[in-house]
């Protein structure tokens, strides 16, 4: 099997450098005139499907918003998954999965093995147990092809106080987790397929992301105020490896398929335009 880096590089190049989160907010459905239920979620995701699966990249399904209806969200979740994947997009679930290590091995199997019914390319990670206790997640995406995102330095302003804080060794914890997962990512060609998330919204980060050599996550861009030109500032000389991502911004213009696909080229034309100015 392809491991994630490559099939993410493939993905990329063809469909440009984007990743849209699917986080249908109750507020969002009603903004499309759809009811908060299974119905509306059913119906807000299928509109995503229709719209932007044959365009853009990366798709990243907020798991909670259909966590909260129970074993009928979950039957949407799944669904969208496989028609996401059938039309040729990754898809990075957003789970923020981080346990001590026998449990990580069970949530490993319900996303990264190939026979599991919510089985995605990828997942995001919580790496706040010890990097080393998501080793079993590790392991089991080499192993079939996926891909981990763990958290390093996130959107939101409440991160900073655990992040930034500094360990014995005079690293941040974020540096930490930034420095294990390069290690993972050593060697790989064209890049690793342990990612990183780096909020959009950090500024300059004064963190050394330059030996990851694999995808940094940039959540935070659009509503939560970050913008594509933040993106040079934030990641530096690691921007060629940056997987920008829209939720809010994007899914805003619909429920018009129309204006779900302007606004996605919309933010693929600012990210294009920010990652080569900066190369
Ligand atoms: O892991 C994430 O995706 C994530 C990390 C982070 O630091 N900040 C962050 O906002 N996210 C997620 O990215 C999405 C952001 O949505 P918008 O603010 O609408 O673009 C939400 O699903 C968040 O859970």
């Amino acid at each position: 099997m392809e491991s994630f880096g490559v099939r993410l590089d493939r993905v990329t190049a063809a469909r440009g450098p984007l990743c849209v989160g699917i986080d249908p907010h109750a507020g969002l459905l009603e903004r499309w005139g759809l009811s908060n239920d299974v119905a509306g979620l059913t119906r807000f995701s299928e509109t995503v499907v229709e719209a932007l699966a044959d365009r853009v990249a990366v798709f990243k399904p907020q798991s909670a918003f259909y966590e909260q209806f129970g074993s009928k969200g979950l039957a949407v979740l799944e669904s969208i998954i496989r028609q996401l994947r059938e039309a040729g997009a990754l898809v990075l679930l957003d789970v923020k999965r981080g346990d001590i290590g026998s449990t990580v091995a069970a949530y490993a199997a319900a996303y990264l093995d190939p026979s599991s019914p919510l089985y995605v390319d990828a997942i995001t990670a919580s790496p706040f147990l010890g990097v080393g206790s998501l080793a079993p997640m590790f392991d089991l995406a080499a192993k079939n092809g996926g891909g981990v995102f763990v958290l390093a330095l996130t959107s939101n302003p409440e991160g900073g106080s655990v992040q930034r804080a500094v360990a014995a060794d005079g690293r941040t914890v974020a540096q930490t987790v930034i420095d294990e997962i390069s290690q993972l990512n050593a060697g790989a060609t064209p890049i690793g397929s342990m990612g990183l998330v780096v909020g959009a919204t950090v500024g300059d980060t004064g963190h050394d992301l330059s030996r990851v050599n694999g995808p940094l996550l940039a959540p935070g861009l659009g509503a939560q105020g970050g913008t594509a030109q933040d993106l040079r500032t934030v990641f530096g000389s690691a921007i060629g490896s940056v997987l920008p991502s829209y939720s809010r911004e994007v899914l805003g213009k619909g429920p018009e398929i129309a204006g779900l696909r302007a606004a996605a080229d919309r933010a693929l034309d600012d990210v294009r335009a920010a990652l080569s100015a900066a190369s």
